[in-house]
């Protein structure tokens, strides 16, 4: 019998208990071993691991088994491993082309390989590396009740010794989908760069996101390191972006017609979905096809991962809209700053932005309730610090507060909600709430929108950038598919994209970055 999932009860809030479900239904989700489907073929060699659907139930681990821990390590291997072209084909690896060493003189023991750096298929990353010891200790994600700690390791990405494609017949293609984001233009020069290194010959860009293969008149763009050498001095991205309209049959169709043999998608959440339809299409029709993701997005809400590129960029940004915000309010009799930010579902912009300017008394996001209105409302708290400190400055997040407003229920093309607006509706809210109290109030409303992602990638990011675009190529040439290329716990590794699309990464409300934030604006609870 599964063993229930208890959290210490009393000195858990709701709000805590059910972060505590949903981060352990994350860890355990999808990988019940009886949820492997052998899907036997007589042409391919072993079962799918892609058979684990990310939609499967939950494992069924008794706790007071002993041996628990090792059963969920079987499994935790199981998900984690990489799906590979070798999974379908008889294949026979051939010595890499990538060489660290132009000029490789042996030392004597024979040993050359170890000047490269390559990385060998059994080296893994720890993906957590925090015990905690109750699941009420802050940030807590456990798996028993009594939060033990267990080992969950991840693949490590970078250059393999042995490679499965022979690089002089290659064709690749990158693909940027999804909103923009800074950064796009570094990955695409790293991956150009990378597979020029390793002998490909025939590089294109697809325009426009997944549009690009199926809509007439859009051609592929050849790209060499000539060609792509300085785009990262520009912000948006040199192939052009698309939501919607992803068809994966018909995307498929363009790929064996164009016999691309490896496919490199940069996007969000929404394109790692729509890159691991691709993989899996390619896998049915059995293509030797490598189609490898990076993590793109200024929301930063992508499962397991440290932090999507174009996120520190965005942060930086946007705490130029809150300095401003700051300066406005400071100077203004009764002075109020208020700046909504970008964030599709989750509060991470507008929580490390207000850390990062520290001049934010409210910061406002999804994933914690509040109320404008009553004795523990925001507009209360507004009229306090008025009184006190004779400004203040507000942050919110688009997504927040949403239930607070009239929905929508429109979508833009990829079938994402589109949110109403929070920001107008607080700047009107606190000018007539000071008007009906009688006080007077200067509200200074800035909407960054696009500023905090139509520029180029800052300095942390264009090394991640780097970093994650090289090994990108690193994977699709071990023959990897269906895999990202991210850094997890400071160190980079591919996750399979099954993983990182089960749900959209949300800021946890108990953890110690919200903390920190709260202790940074001084704001009490809102509810
Ligand atoms: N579940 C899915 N399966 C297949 N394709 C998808 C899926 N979800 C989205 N897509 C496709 O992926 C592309 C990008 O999706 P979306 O617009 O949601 O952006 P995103 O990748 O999440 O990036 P951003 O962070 O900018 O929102 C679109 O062309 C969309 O049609
Ligand atoms: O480019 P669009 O379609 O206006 O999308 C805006 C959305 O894209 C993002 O910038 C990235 O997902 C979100 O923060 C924002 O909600
Ligand atoms: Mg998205």
């Amino acid at each position: 019998m599964a063993a229930a999932f208890k959290t210490s009860g009393s000195f858990c809030s709701t709000q805590q208990h059910q972060w505590l479900q949903s981060t352990r239904d994350q860890i355990l989700h999808g990988s019940s071993h009886s949820n492997v489907k052998q899907c036997k073929s007589k042409k391919i060699k072993k079962p799918f691991p892609l058979c684990v659907k990310a939609t499967s139930s939950k494992v069924e681990l008794d706790f007071n088994d002993p041996s628990w821990k090792q059963k969920f390590q079987e499994d935790w291997e199981k998900r984690f491993n990489l799906p590979s072209i070798t999974d379908i084909y008889d294949l026979k690896p051939r010595p890499t082309t990538f060489s660290l060493k132009k000029n490789r003189t042996p030392t004597g023991d024979g040993n050359v390989d170890m000047w490269n750096g390559y990385v060998n298929n059994d080296d893994r990353a720890l993906l957590k590396v925090i015990k905690y010891s109750s699941p009420t200790s802050a940030g807590a994600e456990c798996i028993d009740p009594d939060c033990s700690w267990v080992e969950q390791w991840v693949h490590r990405a970078g250059p393999r010794k042995e490679i499965y494609y022979e690089p002089e017949e290659v064709k690749a293609a990158i693909v940027t989908c999804g909103g923009l984001c800074p950064g796009l233009n570094d990955v695409i020069r790293q991956i150009v760069f990378t597979l020029e290194t390793y002998g490909v010959k025939n590089i294109v860009g697809i325009p426009f996101g997944y549009r690009g293969f199926f809509e007439k008149g859009l051609k592929e763009i050849p790209l060499s390191r000539h060609l792509v050498e300085n785009i990262n001095l520009n912000g948006g991205s040199f192939l052009g972006v698309s939501r919607g309209g992803a068809k994966t049959s018909e995307i498929v169709d363009s790929i064996q017609a164009r016999r691309i043999d490896m496919l490199f998608v940069l996007g969000g959440n929404g394109t790692h979905a729509g890159a691991n339809a691709i993989h899996e299409e390619c896998r049915k029709r059995k293509l030797k096809v490598s189609v490898v993701a990076v993590p793109k997005t200024i929301d930063n809400d992508i499962l397991l991962m440290d932090k999507t590129f174009g996120f520190d960029t965005a942060v930086e940004e946007a705490q130029r809209a809150i300095n401003s915000a700051y300066i406005e309010a400071r100077s203004a009799y009764h002075g109020i700053g208020l700046v909504k930010l970008m964030g599709r579902s989750s509060g991470f912009i507008a929580m490390h932005a207000s850390l990062s300017s520290g001049q934010v008394d409210v910061c406002l996001i999804p994933e914690v309730p509040f109320t404008l209105d009553g004795e523990f409302g925001v507009l209360r708290h507004l009229e306090h610090l008025l009184k006190t400190k004779g400004f203040c400055v507000v942050c919110v997040a688009e997504a927040a507060g949403q239930d607070l407003l009239q929905r929508s229920g429109a979508t833009d093309a990829s079938g994402n909600v589109i949110f109403s607006d929070i920001g107008v509706h607080m700047q009107q809210k606190i000018k007539m709430h000071f008007k009906d109290i009688g006080v007077p109030a200067d509200v200074k409303y800035i909407d960054p929108t696009y500023m905090v992602r139509a520029c180029r990638a800052n300095a942390s990011d264009a090394i991640l950038c780097t970093v994650l675009g090289q090994n990108a190529v690193h994977g699709a040439f071990a023959g990897f598919s269906g895999i990202t290329s991210c850094i997890c716990n400071t160190h980079y590794v591919y996750l399979p994209i099954t993983e990182v699309v089960k749900a959209p990464k949300r800021v946890n409300p108990n953890s110690r970055m919200w903390h920190r934030c709260l202790t940074s604006t001084g704001q009490p609870d809102f509810h």
